[in-house]
């Protein structure tokens, strides 16, 4: 795992666009942000047990598993949203790159490759995509049933609960450091 600030440069959404200034793990974790990195899936299952992830799927983004729609798929998931749940995911082979919003509505890029796992709070407003390699494998986890709906930016998720609820969490946290 790597984070460091969104270049903001134009290009591919695919390219590092690393502005060359690190975000410390402990600033992902102020803004709810966790992350792990474990070797095999053994340790995955200890996490889930604990944090009682009931369910999970798998997904593979590249064009030999989406064929046409894989570019459509991309641009999707780099629409800006969030989750009324907890992200989980688990890079089990390739990579990508997930951007979270800072407190200043910045982006911060997190690199992850195989092997780790990130967990983002609900509320928290993001994006992801692949990177040149254009191959990510990865294990998304769930606290009930599989579900994944985005919620892409608007004046509507300004005002959803769970993005309040991530907003005062984070004040609370802001205070208390
Ligand atoms: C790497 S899993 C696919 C992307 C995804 O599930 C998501 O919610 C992106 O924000
Ligand atoms: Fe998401």
């Amino acid at each position: 795992m790597k984070a460091y600030w969104f270049d903001n440069l134009p290009g591919d959404q695919r390219l590092p666009h690393d502005s060359g200034r690190e975000v410390d793990p402990t600033y992902l974790a102020k803004l709810g942000i966790l992350h792990y990195h474990y070797p095999d899936v053994a340790s995955v299952d200890a996490l889930a047990a604990q944090r009682q992830y009931k369910n999970r799927d798998e997904i593979t983004i590249s064009p030999a598993t989406m064929g046409d729609v894989y570019e459509e798929k991309v641009k999707m998931f780099f629409h800006e949203h969030l989750h009324e749940d907890e992200e989980i995911r688990y890079i089990l082979d390739g990579g990508g790159f997930f951007d979270v919003r800072s407190e200043g509505d910045d982006w911060v890029r997190v690199r992850l490759e195989k092997g780790d796992l990130m967990i983002m709070p609900a509320g928290i407003y993001h994006r992801f995509t692949t990177d040149e390699q254009n191959y990510t494998k990865a294990m998304r986890l769930f606290k009930e049933d599989p579900k994944w709906t985005p919620l892409n930016r608007g004046e509507e998720t300004d005002k959803n609960q769970y993005r309040k609820e991530y907003l005062k969490a984070r004040g609370a946290l802001a205070a208390a450091t």
